[in-house]
């Protein structure tokens, strides 16, 4: 091997939203968890992480670079991920490049890693599942891994239990295995994004102050403290997972939403169940759930489907492009935003849902009338500045490389962050 050359791969994976929730490990070390899970893969125009690996004769250590700060890759769950992708290395040759890297070489090969979020880091938006899943993906394509998805989910899974699931788009289903070596814990898909195109994603980005319980200690103790998710992985999800797999394959929106939103109500009881317990949603949290329960029972059918992760944050899933402009209204009518704010900072990602709302400015937001479910009760209360903003999106795909060299985050010459 001549010492001058870097290789360089590039690829974009996206986030995910769990719609049967994982919480709790079986085993701590392997991230196996004590149930299945299912999820839902967002569009990564809106929210994705982007990595660039390189690799060089000529790197003397592993190092690592996130939103362009240099991080730590010591801990367990990035050394488990490096360890795991290196053993399945394969040989490599580049032409071009005149460049020749054998199975061999890999292990003393060292790696330079660059990723950027293009939304915000911890703050309860699953940047861990998408950066997780990037950093297994992009390095299984630079070192010519030859293992499907699903096994290379078992390795992002060992990153972070939810990473496992972004390793695909559309629906995905975390299996959570039988094998004490978690081989058979990795994720599948279910139906790809184009399956069920007519759903539409509304991310409330609630402002909060506290800084909350992490998922990994919050699962932790409510695995060692609650009764509840004892039942609730025996007994409830099981069940659960059939009846979502079925209502995603028959696209029925009205078991989907009941489902979700109950699932999500059952892990915010096991947090409750917890002890001592973990308040996860706040009072915004629980006046969104009250917005879309009162909107959903004036209907026929539901219109709206909501979860909550591991933070106050709102992931409502309208079931089509009618339903997300009325609950786009309902939302600005109850959490106008700040005065100065300006509507396109306001609501991001897929503006065209605003469009449809009929609101182009900050005077349609004043303007729109109180939700007809509403109508004739006590004038509905009026939350400005209780979110901070809203992201549209929807279903999207799995995880890419990107061979368009300018969206490389490392320098191919000095093989440092851009
Ligand atoms: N692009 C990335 N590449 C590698 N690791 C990442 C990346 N983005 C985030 N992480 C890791 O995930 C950690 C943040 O995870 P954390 O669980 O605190 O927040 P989150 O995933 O954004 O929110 P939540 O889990 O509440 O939805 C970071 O400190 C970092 O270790
Ligand atoms: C509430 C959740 O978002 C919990 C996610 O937990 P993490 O995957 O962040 O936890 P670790 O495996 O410890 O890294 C539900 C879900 O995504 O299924």
């Amino acid at each position: 091997m001549a010492s001058e050359w870097i290789l360089t791969l590039t690829a974009q994976t996206p986030t995910n939203i769990a719609v049967i929730k994982y919480w709790g490990k079986r085993d701590e070390s392997l991230i196996l968890p004590v149930n299945d899970s299912i999820s839902v893969t967002l569009d990564p125009g809106h929210l994705c992480t982007t990595t660039t690996v390189a690799v060089s004769p000529a790197f003397e250590q592993d190092r690592m670079w996130l939103n362009g700060k240099e991080i730590s890759l010591s801990g367990d769950r990035f050394q488990s991920c490096l360890r795991e992708i290196r053993a399945r290395a394969t040989d490599v040759e580049n032409k071009e490049k005149g460049i020749k890297i054998s199975k061999k070489d890999w292990e003393k090969l060292h790696l330079h890693i660059s990723s950027f979020n293009n939304f915000p880091t911890a703050a309860g938006l699953a940047s861990s599942a998408a950066g997780l899943a990037c950093l297994v993906f992009s390095l299984g394509k630079l070192m010519n891994v030859q293992e499907d998805h699903s096994q290379l989910s078992a390795i992002a899974r060992q990153g972070s239990g939810s990473a496992c699931r972004s390793l695909y788009g559309g629906f995905v289903k975390w299996i959570m295995g039988k094998e004490e070596n978690g081989s058979d814990s990795l994720a599948v898909q279910l139906a790809d994004e184009k399956h069920w195109d007519e759903l539409v994603i509304i991310i409330a980005v609630v402002s909060s102050r506290q800084k909350e319980t992490s998922s990994t200690s919050g699962m932790r103790e409510s695995v060692e403290t609650s009764l509840l998710l004892q039942h609730r992985a025996k007994e409830v999800v099981p069940k659960r997972i059939l009846k979502m797999e079925e209502a995603i394959q028959n696209r029925d929106f009205a078991s989907f939403a009941a489902l979700a939103c109950a699932d999500s109500n059952q892990f915010h009881a096991v947090c409750l169940d917890t002890s001592p317990p973990i308040f996860y949603m706040n009072d915004t949290s629980h006046r969104i759930i009250n917005c879309v329960e009162k909107w959903n029972r004036s209907e026929e059918a539901p219109q709206v489907a909501y979860t909550f992760d591991a933070g106050p944050n709102a992931v409502l899933i309208a079931r089509n492009r009618k339903a997300a402009s009325l609950l786009i209204q309902r939302l600005l009518y109850y959490f106008p935003p700040n005065p100065e704010t300006d509507m396109n900072s306001y609501v991001l990602g897929d503006k065209s849902i605003l469009k449809d709302a009929g609101i182009q400015g900050i005077d349609d937001v004043e303007a729109l009338p109180p939700p007809p479910e509403i109508k004739d009760k006590i004038p509905a209360q009026k939350n400005r500045g209780e979110v901070s903003y809203f992201i549209c999106t929807r279903p999207g795909r799995g995880p890419v490389v990107l061979s368009d060299e300018s969206q490389a985050l490392i320098d191919p010459k000095t093989g440092l962050p851009k």
